[in-house]
C-alpha cells in the first residue's frame, strides 16, 4: 500500500529560517543539563565535529543550462511516499525538551512532511504516540536482554501504527558522555521511559554512577547478533533496518539478509573518533547495490548536506539534534517550521544543480574542494 503526506505548508518563523536558528532558540530555553545531554557527544566530541565537517569538505559542481524548471523532491520508502527525503532520527526522552514530548514531535513532523522514528526510550508510551500521530512513523528498538519484553515492544509498536522497525546496533554500551558525567545528569523521575515501566526502570539513575555511564540502561542487551535481526523480522511482520552501520562489509551482510541499512555513528555519542558515515557512503551504496534502502544520519544541517548524501548513494537522510532544537524552541509548530525550512533548502539546491528530481542527484555533482 502507498501512503502519502501533504507538502509542508507552515512558513518558517520569520526569525528562525535555518536549523541553526533553532539551535540558538533551544539553547536559550533549555536547562543546561538537558541542553548538554542533547548537544553532547562522546569523549572529545571529535566524531561530532567530523560528522559536520564531512559535509563541509565536499563541494558541489553545478551544471548550467540544464533547462530544469520544476523540482520534485518526493521519495518513497517501504511504500510510504514522503514529500522530501528526510526522516526524524530516534532520540530519547522528548519530555526533557517539551511538555508535549513525542506527541508534539509526531504531529509537527507529519505537518512538515517527515517520517518520525520513535525511540524505545520515548517519554510517552507507544500507544500515546500512535494516538497522536497524524503521519507515518517507525519504531526504533533497543533489543532488551529480556526477549519477551523485546517482542512485546515490537508488537505494541506495530499495533500502535509503526510501519517499520529500526534496530539500533551501535550501542552495546553507551559512550562516554563527559558533559553528562560532569553535570551528574539523570532523567527526572517524572520523565522515565514509559514503554519500560514495570520492567525494572530505576528512576533517578545518576550519570555520575560509573556502573551506568550516563543514562545507559542496563536492560539493553549488549550481545545482539545478526540472528536477532532475522528473528525480529520473523516476529514483527515489519521491514527491519539496522541503525549504526558504517562499514561496507556490514552493509553487504545486512542487504543479504534483506535488512535496510541506516548509516550512523549515533551522532558521535558513542565511539569517539568513529568515522563519519558520509565518508564510507559511496562504498556502502556499492555494497548494497540497491537491494535495500540506504539511510544516513549525523551532521546534516542544510539542504545542501541532504543533496550531497543522496548524490553519493543514500535514499534518504535523518536528522537528530536539529529537530529536537525545534521541538524545544516551538513544540509541534517548531518542528514543522524547521522541516519546512530544510525542505525549501533542498528544493533550492536541486534547482541550482539543475536536478529535476532525486534520481538526478549523481556522484559527479560532488567533489572534495581541493
Ligand atoms: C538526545 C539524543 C538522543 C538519542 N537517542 C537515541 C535513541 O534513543 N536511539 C537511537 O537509536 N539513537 C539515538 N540517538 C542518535 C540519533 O538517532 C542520530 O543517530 C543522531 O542524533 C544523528 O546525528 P545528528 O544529531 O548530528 O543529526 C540520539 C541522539 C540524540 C542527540
Ligand atoms: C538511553 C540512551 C542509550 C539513548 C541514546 O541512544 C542516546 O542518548 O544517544
Amino acid at each position: 500500500m502507498t501512503t502519502s503526506l501533504p507538502r509542508p505548508a507552515t512558513p518558517p518563523h520569520p526569525q528562525r529560517i535555518t536549523l541553526a536558528d533553532f539551535h540558538d532558540a533551544a539553547r536559550d530555553v533549555l536547562p543546561a543539563p538537558a541542553y548538554d545531554y542533547l548537544q553532547g557527544g562522546a569523549a572529545d566530541e571529535r566524531t561530532v565535529r567530523w560528522n559536520a565537517e564531512a559535509y563541509e569538505r565536499l563541494a558541489l559542481l553545478p551544471p548550467v543550462l540544464t533547462g530544469t524548471t520544476d523540482v520534485d523532491t518526493r521519495c518513497t520508502l517501504y511504500g510510504t511516499e514522503l514529500p522530501a527525503p528526510v526522516l526524524l532520527a530516534p532520540t530519547a526522552s522528548h519530555g526533557l525538551f517539551h511538555p508535549d514530548a513525542e506527541a508534539a514531535t509526531v504531529r509537527g513532523a507529519a505537518a512538515g512532511g517527515a517520517l518520525t522514528t520513535v525511540s524505545t526510550f520515548s517519554t510517552l508510551t507507544l500507544e500515546e504516540i500512535g494516538a497522536a500521530a497524524t503521519g507515518p512513523w517507525w519504531f526504533q528498538l533497543y533489543v532488551q536482554r529480556d526477549r519477551a519484553l523485546t517482542e512485546d515492544l515490537v508488537r505494541r509498536a506495530r499495533a500502535a501504527g509503526a510501519t517499520a522497525c529500526v534496530v539500533t546496533v551501535d550501542t552495546p554500551v553507551t559512550g562516554l558522555r563527559e558533559r553528562d558525567l560532569r553535570n551528574g545528569f539523570a532523567l527526572p523521575s517524572h520523565r522515565m521511559p514509559a514503554n519500560l515501566a514495570g520492567h525494572g526502570a530505576e528512576p533517578g539513575r545518576n550519570a555520575a554512577d560509573p556502573a551506568h555511564r550516563g543514562i545507559h540502561d542496563p536492560r539493553i542487551d549488549p550481545a545482539v547478533g545478526w540472528s536477532d535481526l532475522e528473528w525480529l523480522r520473523s516476529i514483527s511482520g515489519l521491514p527491519v533496518l539496522a541503525k549504526g552501520i558504517v562499514r561496507p562489509d556490514d552493509a553487504r551482510r545486512a542487504a543479504e539478509f534483506g535488512i535496510g541499512v541506516w548509516m550512523s555513528n549515533h551522532g558521535g555519542r558513542n565511539l569517539d573518533t568513529a568515522i563519519a558515515p558520509l565518508v564510507t557512503l559511496p562504498a556502502v551504496a556499492e555494497a548494497v547495490a540497491g537491494r535495500v534502502p540506504v539511510l544516513i544520519d549525523g551532521g546534516i544541517r542544510r539542504g545542501t548536506d541532504v543533496v550531497k548524501a543522496l548524490a553519493l548513494g543514500a535514499d534518504a537522510v535523518a536528522i537528530g539534534r536539529p529537530y529536537v532544537w525545534s521541538l524545544a524552541a516551538g513544540g509541534a509548530e517548531g518542528v514543522t517550521a524547521a522541516l519546512s525550512a530544510l525542505h525549501r533548502e533542498i528544493e533550492l539546491a536541486l534547482a541550482l544543480l539543475g536536478a529535476p528530481d532525486l534520481a538526478a542527484l549523481t556522484p559527479d555533482l560532488v567533489r572534495p574542494p581541493w
